[in-house]
């Protein structure tokens, strides 16, 4: 991608006591992108998080927000930030347009028309002037989403953000931070520990297991049912044989006495063809679909997700 990254992290690492919680984190955020950054709880996603909006400091390597690096230039780089870390700080016995007017007022550079802007674009037109008291979970974040993008920052990051809300409130959820991402050009970082969720909300996630990225993957419109790679298994009558005349198509191995190789659909009577050709017999083929789900159960062991 030619875009400058909103947020780049470069071999983050923190140690506490004699402990590596993060180690050597890289990654990239794009604007307009909405990153997952997925692990299984205690993965060190809530620390990482913590590192990029200055509630931790580093021990080794660097972030860099919009150019500006949050260890050498703090203030630069935070202004271009809008989070939900903890929850949201709001006055309950005020309502929510009370509440956003009292943080605009923090900033002149927000103007009413750009707090209608955002009541709207988290869908909360209906229900602003209630008192926050009377408002649900899924409410409540969507006042904070309101208020942390009110100073149309580059990167929005969200720890859990799914936490505690229903179905609805979550495809909502996803529906907002993509129109943010699309309109606004904001770079949005998740967290979650459940991949599925992630799955529906994120152009691409970060794997962390143990404080480390062990994967960073585009799932764009993947769902869990679709697959993101194939097993193929022929069964043939001389599958070495085989093996040698599908040479350089893809990781082919021999398993249980199937050729077993990695190749997307198309590919599958391509190579059934070539088989044929050279004169071997095929009594079977059979399609292993690995969900991303399988992928990241492989990955991270058996460490649960959720
Ligand atoms: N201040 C601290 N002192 C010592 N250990 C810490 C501290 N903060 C976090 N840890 C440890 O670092 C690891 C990562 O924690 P972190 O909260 O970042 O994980 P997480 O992926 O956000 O998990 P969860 O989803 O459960 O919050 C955990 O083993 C935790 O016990």
């Amino acid at each position: 991608m030619s875009q400058a990254p909103v947020v780049r992290l470069q071999n983050v690492t923190k140690v506490i006591g004699k402990r590596t919680i993060i180690d050597r984190v890289s990654f990239e955020v794009q604007p307009g992108e909405v990153f997952g950054f997925l692990g299984p709880n205690g993965s060190g996603k809530t620390t990482t998080i913590r590192m990029i909006v200055g509630l931790m400091g580093l021990t080794e390597g660097d972030i860099q927000i919009a150019g500006h690096s949050v260890r050498k230039e703090f203030p630069k780089a935070i202004i271009h930030v809008g989070a939900i870390v903890e929850n949201p700080e709001m006055y309950k016995f005020l309502t929510g347009y009370q509440n956003l007017l009292h943080y605009a007022r923090m900033n002149p550079s927000i103007t009413k028309e750009r707090i209608q802007e955002v009541i709207e674009l988290v869908g909360l037109q209906g229900r602003i002037h209630d008192k926050v008291k009377k408002y649900s979970l899924g409410m409540r974040q969507r006042l904070g989403v309101a208020q942390a993008v009110m100073h149309r920052p580059k990167l929005l990051v969200l720890d859990e953000p799914t936490n505690g809300l229903d179905p609805a409130g979550i495809r909502e959820l996803r529906d907002y931070l993509r129109r943010l991402a699309q309109d606004e050009g904001t770079a949005v970082l998740v967290s979650s520990h459940l991949l599925s969720e992630m799955e529906l909300m994120c152009d691409r996630v970060a794997i962390l297991q143990k404080g480390q990225i062990i994967d960073v993957r585009s799932i764009r419109g993947q769902t869990v049912d679709k697959a993101a790679s194939e097993e193929v298994q022929f069964d043939v009558d001389h599958p070495d044989a085989a093996l040698g005349i599908l040479e350089g198509q893809g990781s082919g191995k021999i398993v249980d006495g199937l050729l077993t190789l990695s190749v997307d659909r198309t590919g599958i009577a391509a190579l059934n063809r070539r088989l044929v050709e050279a004169g071997i017999n095929v009594y079977g083929i059979r399609v292993k679909t690995k969900s991303l789900e399988d992928q990241f159960l492989e990955m991270t062991g058996s460490e649960t997700i959720g």
